[in-house]
Formats: C-alpha cells, structure tokens, sequence
C-alpha cells in the first residue's frame, strides 16, 4: 500500500490545473445505460472511483474505450446483466445510482444495498420511494434491492423529496427521462453536478428543465441517443486545493475553477483571510498563512458543502481564535479530528458541531487516512506542518483525486509517494 511522505514549511506558487468532476463523471457514465448510441465523455478524472465504475459498467454488458488516454471514454452497447454486485457496491456507493437507469431501460435491477461507510449510515430509501412513486415495485432481499418496472414501463409521477439528497435526485431523474409523461422532482438538489447531468441527459434527447430553483420536470421520451460532453471541473478538488495555499501561504492559479459553482467556498475563505479572484483562466488564490477562526455549517447547496468540512477544520487549526464547524449532512464526518489532534491541532467535538482552537503550529506525525476527503485534511495540515508526516492509506485519497503529489510538488511542495516498506 502507498504512502505519501510531506515536509511541511514551504509556500505554494504556480498552477494547478483542476481534473473533471468525480461527482459528476461518474453520474454520467452511468447516463450511458440509457442510451441507444456511444457518450464520450471528455474531462473525465483518471482516478479510482472512475476505474470502479468502469468495471461496473463493463459487468453489466457495457463497453467502456479510452479515446486517446484516460481522460476521454467513449461508453456503449446495451445492458446484458441488470445485477448490480456486492463487491463493487461496497467499493463505492455511488454504484446506486445504475438502478434507475437499468428500472427506466431494462425494466428491471438487482443491486447490492450499499449499506453504510466511514462518514454514515446513508440509507437509500428516498431513491427506492421515488422509484415506486414512478411504478416501480421494490423489494429487499439477501441484502439486494430488486426492483421491477410495470408492464408498460415506469410512469411520470410528482415525487417531492424531504430532503434535496443528491443521488436520489440523480436517481430519480434518470429513470424518469424514458418514463411515460411527465415526472416533477420537487425539493429536488441544486448542486451543480446535478445540472451537468441534466445537462448531458438533453444533449442525448431528454427533456429536463428546472423550474424554480428546486423543481425538475422531466418530460418522458422514447428514447435517448449518444453525445458528447465534457465533464465540468471538480469544484471539491477546487476548495480543496484553495485550502492548502490558505494554509501554507503563497499565490496558485487553480486552472478551471467556477466561482459560480462555489461562492460559500469562496466567502468561506475570504472570512478566513484568503485572498480569492476570479481569473480569466480560473481562480487565483493568494494567501500569507495568517488566518482567523470562522464557523461554518455544511448544508445542501448552495450553503458550504459537507465534501470541505474537513480540508477547512485542517485549515483552520492554526488560525487566529476560535472556529465552530456543525456538520449536519452526515452524522459520522469527523474521522479526521483525532489525526489532526496527533499532529497538535486543538479541537474539540460536541455532538454535531467541532471547535477548533487555533493553535500556532501543527508538528508532523504518521497518520492515518480514514475517508476520501478526511485524507486531504491531513495533507493540509501537513504542509504547515513541522517536521516529516507519514500519511498512510492513501487509497482513499485515491478514489477522489488525481495526481496530487504531482500537482502540489510543481508548487513548491514536498510530497513523495513511498511503498509502505520504504
Ligand atoms: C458520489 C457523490 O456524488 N457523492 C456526493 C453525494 O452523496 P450522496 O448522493 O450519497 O448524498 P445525499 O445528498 O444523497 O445524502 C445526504 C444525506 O441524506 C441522507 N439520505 C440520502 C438518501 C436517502 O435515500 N436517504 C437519506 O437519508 C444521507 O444519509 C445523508 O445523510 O452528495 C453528498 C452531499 O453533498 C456528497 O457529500 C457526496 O460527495
Ligand atoms: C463522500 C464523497 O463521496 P461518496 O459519496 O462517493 O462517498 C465525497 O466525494 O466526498
């Protein structure tokens, strides 16, 4: 198993260029199974999470062809299989989100339910409620979810969510473009991955439109065909990376960035001291290392996304005073506070909510990553960091993040990727 070996004490300048958005290439690759003709999706991440979704979608009959490299696949045929297995549900979560498409097209899915993780339960009952609001007939069986379309296929129906969860959304909208009438997601997400789906779905020949801001109304079509479409750029990996400059100090173009995508991002960071301009080629963010204590709160978007919490309480471990971080979309995300604490960091969990105590400095340590984002924390922290971290377990970095030892060392960062025998 890899290791990631990070001096700290040295700024961060140049740019990095930002990869396509995890949560949205994979979402659109699964967009594929409804298709009558090949996607070829551009800007695709050449991380983990993408190459599981590959085998996925390989086992379920589909071809997936790199068109000159990693970055652009071309997805096609036609679903032979509509099982969905455990190992590869359990590997990552957003494997769910093949049910739709396979209920809408095939008529019928079998996929693993798939349970909890690190950061919580995540149950998926308002996918399966909105699939049986479409018609759909669901039971649950041997830890499998099998789900059958009526007779004539699945009929458009008014589902409002009580909550905006964005699979279930996704989900939902999937299936309902080749449903018969009209579907209304009411209380549906607003993150801007949804959109790019929605987006691609149109281009293939659905008809999504948004009305209100929370309001999708998708009218059924018999149909959808091949396209093309670019993956927008990961606004996580963005946030991210704004962090460690904030932390670090220093002056990095983040090559791609939407401030339209993450405007609580931004002011987050602003708040805390960080200098963010939009830029003709991105977002260019400036920093001196000295930061203040904010609170924040993780809410659907558009409030701060839960997918920063961590990179954030990493960031804001060595501000000026206090900062109150609340988690409420999740109710187990703070995996990374006892790491940050063995590298001196001082905060505190209460319930929900952390507080961190600005501390002068972080000393380097080995650590231990626990989740996809709560690995980026520590990196964070690592790079203000006295002395030598060892951060270990690094395949959850891997599932989210493309080449970021590359893209930190062109910075001026020192970062190795060792073999745990080294
Ligand atoms: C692959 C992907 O895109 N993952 C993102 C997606 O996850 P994901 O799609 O799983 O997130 P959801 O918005 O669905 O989940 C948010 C909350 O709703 C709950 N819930 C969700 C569905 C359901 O049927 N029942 C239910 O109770 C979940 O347990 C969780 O507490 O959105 C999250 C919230 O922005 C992000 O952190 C994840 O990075
Ligand atoms: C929680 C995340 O991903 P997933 O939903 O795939 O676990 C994430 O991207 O931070």
């Amino acid at each position: 198993m890899d290791q990631f070996l990070i001096q700290g004490g040295q700024r961060l300048h140049g740019d990095i260029a930002l990869g396509g958005a995890k949560n949205s290439g994979l979402k659109l690759m699964v967009a594929a199974l409804l298709s009558d003709g090949p996607l070829i999706l551009s800007n695709v991440p050449n991380i983990a999470d993408i190459r599981t979704m590959r085998s996925l979608l390989t086992g379920l009959g589909l071809s997936v062809e790199e068109v000159d490299g990693p970055h652009c696949l071309s997805v096609s045929g036609r679903a032979s299989s509509v099982e969905a297995p455990y190992d590869i549900v359990a590997k990552m979560r957003a494997s769910i989100l093949v049910l739709g498409p396979l209920l809408a097209r095939e008529g019928e899915a079998r996929v693993s339910l798939p349970g909890g993780c690190a950061i919580g339960t995540r149950p998926v009952d308002l996918h399966l409620k909105g699939f049986e609001a479409l018609g759909a007939t669901i039971t649950l069986e041997g830890g499998y979810i099998n789900a059958q379309a009526p007779g004539g296929g699945l009929k458009g129906a008014r589902i409002v969510l009580p909550f905006p969860s964005v699979g279930a959304t996704e989900n939902i909208l999937m299936a309902a473009t080749l449903a018969k009438g009209t579907t209304e997601i009411v209380n549906a997400a607003r993150e801007p991955e949804i959109a790019d789906l929605a987006n691609c779905l149109n281009a293939m020949g659905a008809r999504i439109t948004r009305e209100a801001s929370d309001t999708l109304v998708i009218e059924g079509v018999e149909r959808l065909h091949g396209a093309r479409y670019s993956v927008m750029p990961d606004r996580i990996e963005c946030g991210t990376y704004a962090c460690a400059v904030g932390i670090a100090g220093g002056d990095v173009l983040l090559e791609g960035g939407r401030v339209g995508d993450q405007e609580a991002v931004l002011q987050a960071l602003r708040h805390a001291g960080v200098r963010v301009d939009e830029d003709a080629r991105g977002i260019r963010v400036r920093s001196e290392g000295k930061l203040t204590g904010i609170d924040l709160t993780t809410e659907p978007y558009p409030g701060f996304p839960t997918d920063m919490q961590a990179q954030f309480m990493a960031m804001l471990s060595v501000a000026e005073g206090a900062s109150l971080m609340t988690e409420t979309i999740f109710e187990n995300r703070f995996m990374h506070v006892p790491e940050l604490n063995r590298m001196g960091a001082n905060i505190n969990i209460q319930g929900r909510s952390a507080i961190i105590r600005g501390v002068p400095s972080l000393s380097g340590a080995p650590v231990m990553a626990t989740d996809l984002r709560a690995s980026f924390s520590l990196i964070v922290a690592a790079l203000v960091a006295q002395g030598e971290t060892r951060l270990s377990r690094i395949y959850h970095l891997d599932r989210g993040y493309e080449g970021v030892d590359r893209k930190l060392s062109a910075c001026g960062a020192v970062i190795k990727r060792v073999k745990d025998t080294e």
